[in-house]
């Protein structure tokens, strides 16, 4: 009799702050990343699980990448990254991390080399190896140059606090919320307290009106003040919920901790924190916002598992 082996793909399982990705090594391209076998993947029950899947590529074989060399010859690798629903999305920030940590686990970047230039969708993205600020565990600590970021909504938005109005299930009025561009999509809102925010039902998706043409990911936040930190700056601090575009509720977005931030320092005005704690459900992140018009986003990548996936098995009935 012979035996003939099932197809199988190599995974590792890896997140940043709860936020949870199948990776895959496809550096040669080789893998027919469908829409199909995202789910597959990302499916919680019938496949590996995870809020995302995140492909490496060599950047020279996807047109995203090419496009990402011509911005930056040193971005070999792409982060070809997929919402758990199989949408293609820009950015993800806490996997640009795990990416990293990927990368390093695979032998194709060592931090003590100096920083990593990776693609993505949303441009070229530069990631550093950082010290894990006190107080907040002892995973390994990475730090993104996530780019330019910017309100969509102009001066208009910025003087009025909001451009957009969400109704979330779970709460009595619909809230003004503010679009932050920071690669991806985000609505940020403001919540009068703790409880408003646990009281939040994000099972169902909130309701954004004018409606995004491309979706869009929306943070809920309460501010919980700020505090001096040992060099004498202001640190913000505070308090998040998402719902991702093409996810659902997740513990944690890197790109959302990065909108909060600038979302509710855009409200506070001048003499505000350009730093953040963002703590949501899966941990704590930081935000820096650079003088450069950059924002920076830092926080843990953990990889915690690896297996051989059945690809007969996974796809059957889908
Ligand atoms: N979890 C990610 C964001 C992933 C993409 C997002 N759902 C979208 O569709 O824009 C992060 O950490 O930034």
């Amino acid at each position: 009799m012979t035996v003939v082996a099932a197809p199988t793909l190599h995974v590792t399982k890896g997140h940043g702050t709860q936020n949870d990705f199948v990776l895959l090594d496809d550096r040669d391209a080789r893998v027919e990343l469908s829409a199909a076998l995202v789910r597959g993947l990302a499916d919680r029950r019938a496949g590996v699980g995870g809020d995302g899947v995140i492909r490496v590529v060599a950047s020279e074989h996807l047109p995203e990448g090419v496009a990402a060399l011509a911005e930056e010859p040193a971005a070999h690798w792409f982060m070809d990254y997929r919402n758990g629903d199989g949408s293609v999305a820009e950015m993800c920030g806490n996997g640009v991390r795990v990416f990293a940590a990927y990368l390093e686990r695979l032998g194709l970047w060592d931090a003590a080399d100096g920083e990593l230039a990776l693609g993505t969708r949303a441009g070229v993205r530069r990631v550093r190896r950082v010290e894990v600020p006190a107080g907040i565990g002892d995973d390994v600590w990475y730090a993104v140059d996530m780019g330019r970021w910017h309100l969509p909504g102009g001066a208009d938005a910025v003087r009025a606090g909001a451009d957009a109005e969400v109704d979330v299930a779970g709460l009595e009025v619909a809230r003004a919320g503010l679009s932050v561009d920071v690669g991806n999509p985000h609505v940020v809102l403001a919540l009068g307290d703790e409880d408003e925010l646990a009281a939040a039902d994000l099972s169902r998706a909130p309701q954004v009106t004018p409606v995004p043409p491309n979706g869009t990911n929306v943070e809920l936040v309460v501010p919980l003040g700020e505090h001096e930190a040992p060099d004498g700056s202001l640190v913000g601090r505070l308090r998040m919920r998402v719902h991702e575009r093409g996810v659902g509720e997740t513990r944690s977005c890197g790109t959302g901790a990065c909108a909060a931030a600038l979302a509710v320092r855009t409200w506070a005005g001048v003499g505000a924190p350009d730093v953040w704690l963002v703590d949501v459900p899966g941990g704590t992140v930081r935000v820096s916002v650079l003088p450069d018009g950059h924002v920076e986003l830092a926080g843990p990548a953990v990889l915690v598992a690896a297996a051989d996936v059945d690809l007969t098995a996974l796809t059957a009935g889908r």
